[in-house]
């Protein structure tokens, strides 16, 4: 370029020396025209080539940058673009950051990100925005990205062509919201439909303890989380065992913000986990029930607890086994679960787990959820099979296993807490225990109110339940939750024979320790080893053991009679029944809230089922003599008399039994609601059994008040059919029954009366002549404050 100039100044500059000096002025003028045309087509050449070039550069920005304004490098100044006033720290606003890589902006820019600009900048920052830049000068002005406006939807607005203002590759939101498969799965399987963070959550701590260490695990974890300060609500401590209906916390839960904790012992014998476990795993496989109704939950934790020393195979399986069901259910675990050896390192581990779980609820970063392909599957098909094995399991098939436990395994804590209680445990599921009634009358100072009800001799009378286990958790019972629940049989089977020849062995050998205690009548004393009676109630519900028909058959078969008593929650085993001397049926309330309030049944329609037990009496089994046992208890089942009017004039019983509940010692720790200002007086009971006996005859059923034993506050309400001439027969006449029995014909509860005593008759208390009455020195002011009958107590 310098020598072109070079070589025109030197060509004018020779032509005007020629003329100066004289020479002719159209060779000079030629010079100069040939000079300029020559030198101006090669110039035109130039900027038509570099204007081809732009276009190129263009067609084709990808390739190749577009020239940039001149730059300050970073440091602002006149000649910068910054002169606009578009500063930004950390580099100057024609994008030349320290920082940012403007080249790898500009390509985002054109792939079709919208890129922030400092002026859009600016509106963050309370400034009003100015209308959207071209690309090309948004390129020029880029100082950050913002790639969340990547997932905006893009404007539709116009250029004044009526075309799209900025012609480009769109990544609409759908294609950004649309996540790879995997991606995808993981955010269902999270599960969780809880909006609430952790720290906003009401955290539950639930423990299930037989000898104390869950329980001191869950309170050293409930304390550590009270010391959180930032969680919202103060925890809550639970005993699953205590839980009235573990539904109300395992299909519904109680709040939206609900965070499960749970301390999990194992056993390897049958333990109340069991139940919970069995509940969990029926919850999942009812199609009745929202199938994953733990996503309510903002999430869980479980602390597991056990013995890696004695039962290293089996360590902890029990938390794993919780874990899988409520992950199953959809409950998102926020913690992984904790595995402690009671025996080596509890209290450092527990409290090192609880620390690190109040660490993740601290902690707002998302969490990664990664479930089985089955848990998230929405096809009902899917449900797994309930002997399919997790992968996660593989090598440990006991997590889902159906094993078949003992109901009270020697080695389990119920047995020792059975035994303490003066049970003899036979086989595994079966139990009998001398009542206080046979000692009492072995000494001669006083019987049982089924002596002056029914006839039958304590000293001859045997108790024994073939079920150790129940379906229902009564208050009034005297159990005090250790006993197995369950809605159905779940355990080992001992043979019925195998029960009955063990059950009369253990009965013999506690008879046989009375023969020391000082007033044992020697007649009674020697009788007692040929026991007449078997009461099955004691504790547990005995019609829950499959071959219960079997089991009465053997008992008759050697003379004894059958008091079967039921809890009404099982009909089918009910209608099957063969023939009993006297067979009961519970109904510990009128209706369907206070049955609930009361029994804490298992069963979800426990209301039905007993309607349909009612049924039952007074169609398949109207041939036995039939008892409703009330057991009444102030302020839960005694309001309502028209209402137990109701479930009578259904069931059609021979007879009502109506019993004042007895305190069964401290609800501490049992879930046992009862205090003592639940049991009602004497006075309360005969009260009580008036109105209701006046309800049913005013509704033309006959029935009236027949006899009673004031002690027990027991009374009995008979059908009028046991009045024969005008006189009551509520007892049996045991020999009759035997008799009929061995005939194998049909026969019916008016077969084999006998007449009722007249010490036994309702007013006349029911203490049997011959016993000896003891009085309790210094008894509770409330005793006193009750019927002279009441302040006659023997002692037992
Ligand atoms: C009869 C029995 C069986 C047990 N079985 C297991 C077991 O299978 N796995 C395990 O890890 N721990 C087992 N243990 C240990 C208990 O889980 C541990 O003692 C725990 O602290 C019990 O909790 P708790 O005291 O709250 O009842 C067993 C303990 C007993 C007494
Ligand atoms: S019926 Fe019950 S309370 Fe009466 S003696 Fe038999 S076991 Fe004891």
């Amino acid at each position: 370029m310098a020598l072109n100039w070079l070589t025109a100044c030197g060509t004018l500059f020779c032509a005007g020396l020629y003329l100066w000096l004289g020479g002719r002025k159209s060779v000079a003028m030629a010079i100069v025209v040939f000079y300029g045309a020559v030198h101006l087509d090669s110039k035109i050449e130039r900027v038509k080539s570099t204007a081809d070039k732009f276009i190129e550069n263009e067609s084709s920005i990808d390739e190749e940058k577009p020239k940039k304004k001149k730059c300050c490098g970073g440091k602002g100044g006149s000649g910068c673009c910054s002169s606009k006033g578009n500063k930004k720290k950390g580099g100057c606003s024609c994008g030349h950051s320290k920082n940012a890589d403007i080249e790898d902006i500009a390509d985002s820019l054109e792939s079709g990100l919208v890129v922030s600009t400092s002026q859009e900048k600016d509106t963050s920052s309370g400034e009003k925005s100015t209308s959207r830049e071209t690309n090309a000068e948004k390129r020029d002005n880029i100082i950050a990205v913002d790639f969340t406006q990547a997932f905006k939807r893009l404007s539709k607005k116009k250029g004044k062509n009526g075309k799209d203002a900025r012609p480009r590759k769109h990544i609409t939101k759908a294609s950004v919201l649309k996540k790879p498969k995997e991606e995808d799965d993981l955010v269902k399987s999270a599960m969780t439909v809880s909006n609430e963070s952790l720290l906003s959550s009401q955290v539950y701590v639930f423990y299930s303890s037989l000898q104390g260490g869950a329980e001191r695990s869950a309170r050293k974890v409930l304390e550590t989380l009270s010391r959180l300060i930032e969680l919202k609500a103060p925890p809550i401590l639970l005993n699953m065992d205590d839980i009235t209906d573990i539904d109300d916390y395992f299909v519904s839960v109680p709040c939206e913000n609900a965070l499960y904790i749970l301390v999990v012992p194992s056993y390897d014998t049958d333990c109340p986990l069991d139940y919970f476990l069995q509940t969990l795993e029926e919850n999942f496989n009812d199609f009745r029930i929202d199938k994953f109704p733990l996503r309510k939950l903002v999430g869980y934790g479980i602390l597991g607890i056990g013995d890696s020393e004695t039962w290293p195979e089996k360590f902890c399986y029990q938390a794993k086994k919780v874990d899988h069901w409520i992950a199953r259910l959809g409950g998102r675990r926020i913690f992984p679960v904790g595995e402690v050896c009671m025996k080596t390192e509890a209290e450092s581990k527990v409290q090192e787990w609880a620390d690190l779980l109040c660490e993740t609820i601290k902690d707002d970063t998302p969490i990664l959820y990664e479930y089985d392909e089955e848990v998230t599957s929405s096809n009902e098909d899917d449900r797994p099979e309930e002997d399919m094995i997790d992968l996660e399991d593989i090598g440990n098939s006991d997590i889902s296993g159906n094993d078949t436990k003992q109901m009270v395994a020697k080695n389990s804590p119920t047995y020792k807490k059975l035994t303490k209680q003066g049970y003899t445990i036979v086989g595994s599921h079966s139990g009998v225990k001398i009542c206080r009634w046979t000692k009492s009358d072995l000494r001669g100072t006083g019987s049982c109110y089924k002596h002056s009800l029914f006839n039958i001799v304590s000293s001859r009378c045997m108790e024994l339940t073939p079920s150790l286990a129940c379906s229902s958790k009564c208050v009034f019972c005297w159990r005090h939750g250790t006993n197995p629940v369950s809605k159905n049989w779940r355990w080992e089977l001992d043979e019925p024979d195998y029960i009955l020849e063990n059950a009369l062995q253990g009965h013999y050998s506690k008879i046989k320790q009375m023969r020391g205690v000082p007033g044992v009548v020697m007649e009674r004393f020697a009788k007692a080893f040929k026991v007449r009676h078997c009461a099955l109630s004691l504790v547990g519900e005995p019609i829950m053991y499959p071959y219960i028909t079997k089991f009465i058959e053997l008992l008759h078969e050697k003379q004894i009679s059958s008091f079967l008593v039921c809890n009404a929650q099982h009909p089918d085993a009910l209608a099957s029944i063969g023939k009993v001397t006297q067979l009961y049926v519970s109904i510990d309330a009128p209706t369907k809230t206070e049955l609930k309030k009361v029994d804490r049944p298992l069963f979800k329609d426990f209301w039905e089922r007993m309607l349909q037990c009612l049924d039952i009496l007074n169609s398949e089994q109207s041939h036995q003599r039939t008892v409703f046992r009330l057991t009444l208890v102030k302020g839960f089942n005694m309001a309502d008399v028209s209402a137990y009017a109701d479930l009578v004039q259904r069931g059609l019983p021979s007879f009502i039994e109506v019993k004042g509940a007895t305190f069964s010692g401290s609800s501490d720790g049992n879930g046992n609601p009862l205090t003592m200002q639940n049991i009602p007086f004497y006075e309360e009971c005969t009260k009580f059994v008036k109105e209701f006996a006046a309800e049913l005859q005013r509704r033309g059923l006959g029935y009236g008040i027949a006899a009673e034993h004031a002690h027990s506050n027991c009374i009995l309400i008979a059908s009028t059919e046991f009045k024969i001439n005008g006189e009551w027969h509520t007892h049996i006449d045991f020999d009759k029954f035997f008799e009929l029995l061995a005939s194998g014909k049909q026969f019916y509860p008016m077969d084999y009366v006998a007449k009722t005593p007249e010490w036994a008759l309702f007013g006349n208390g029911g203490f049997a002549p011959g016993d000896t009455r003891v009085y309790r020195k210094g008894k509770k002011k409330r005793m006193m404050q009750s019927s002279e009958k009441e302040s006659n107590e023997t002692q037992a």
